[in-house]
């Protein structure tokens, strides 16, 4: 299998969706969800904390400092678990990388809200490449501005071992997010593989 480019106009979406084993992705959830400090940050909403629905750390070189919704990151060290996956992931996708920001969505209630990673520390094109272990949960993509890109929102099942690349224009255009299920799901496990640019 290899990545496959998925026909979205003014993006660059690539999907592998058996990236990993899938007893090496049950491995892998198992040793990330034990062993990873995990922590449930706040954002600061109308001068409200707002604990994140999820759980999040945020793993890489020690230069590769991050600020993301507001709050910022020194990261933790790379794990052996890690280093091995980003390894793999720059093999499936010609990219080195320097960080990792890993979520945790505990249930369906757990969710990311529409959002572009397009931080000024990532670059003008950044490459994402994104791991996902555990229960598949929906992936939406949708355009920020339809006058300039009219599409339908599209909607991706993530399953464990996949390999989602998101890469080229698709931050400034398009808007991603991981919804609530009222589906009984089990954990799901989600890394996404970054490059901060250090200046
Ligand atoms: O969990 C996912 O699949 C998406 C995570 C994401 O968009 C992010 O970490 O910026
Ligand atoms: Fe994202």
């Amino acid at each position: 299998m290899a990545l496959t480019a998925l026909a979205l106009p003014r993006a660059e979406v690539l999907l592998e969706p058996n990236f990993l084993p899938v007893d090496t992705a049950e491995a892998l959830l198992r040793e990330l969800t034990d062993t990873i400090a995990w922590r449930q940050e706040s954002i600061k909403l109308f001068g409200k904390a707002v604990p994140q629905p999820r759980l999040t750390a945020w793993h890489g070189d020690p230069a590769a400092h991050y600020s993301y919704s507001g709050l910022s990151w020194q990261p933790q060290p790379w794990t052996p678990a890690l280093q091995m996956l980003r390894n793999q992931v720059e093999a499936a996708t010609g990219t080195r990388f320097n960080s990792v920001l890993l979520n945790l969505y505990r249930t369906g209630q757990d969710s990311m809200g529409w959002h572009a990673d397009d931080e000024p520390e990532l670059g003008d094109e950044p490459v994402i490449a994104s791991v996902s272990l555990g229960a598949t949960r929906r992936f939406r993509l949708k355009p920020r501005h339809t006058e300039l890109t009219p599409h339908e929102p599209v909607t991706l099942e993530l399953t464990s071992g996949s390999l989602l690349v998101m890469r080229g224009p698709t931050q400034r255009h398009w808007l991603h997010a991981v919804p609530k299920t009222v589906q009984l799901v089990g954990p799901r496990l989600n890394l996404t593989f970054r490059r901060i640019i250090i200046s």
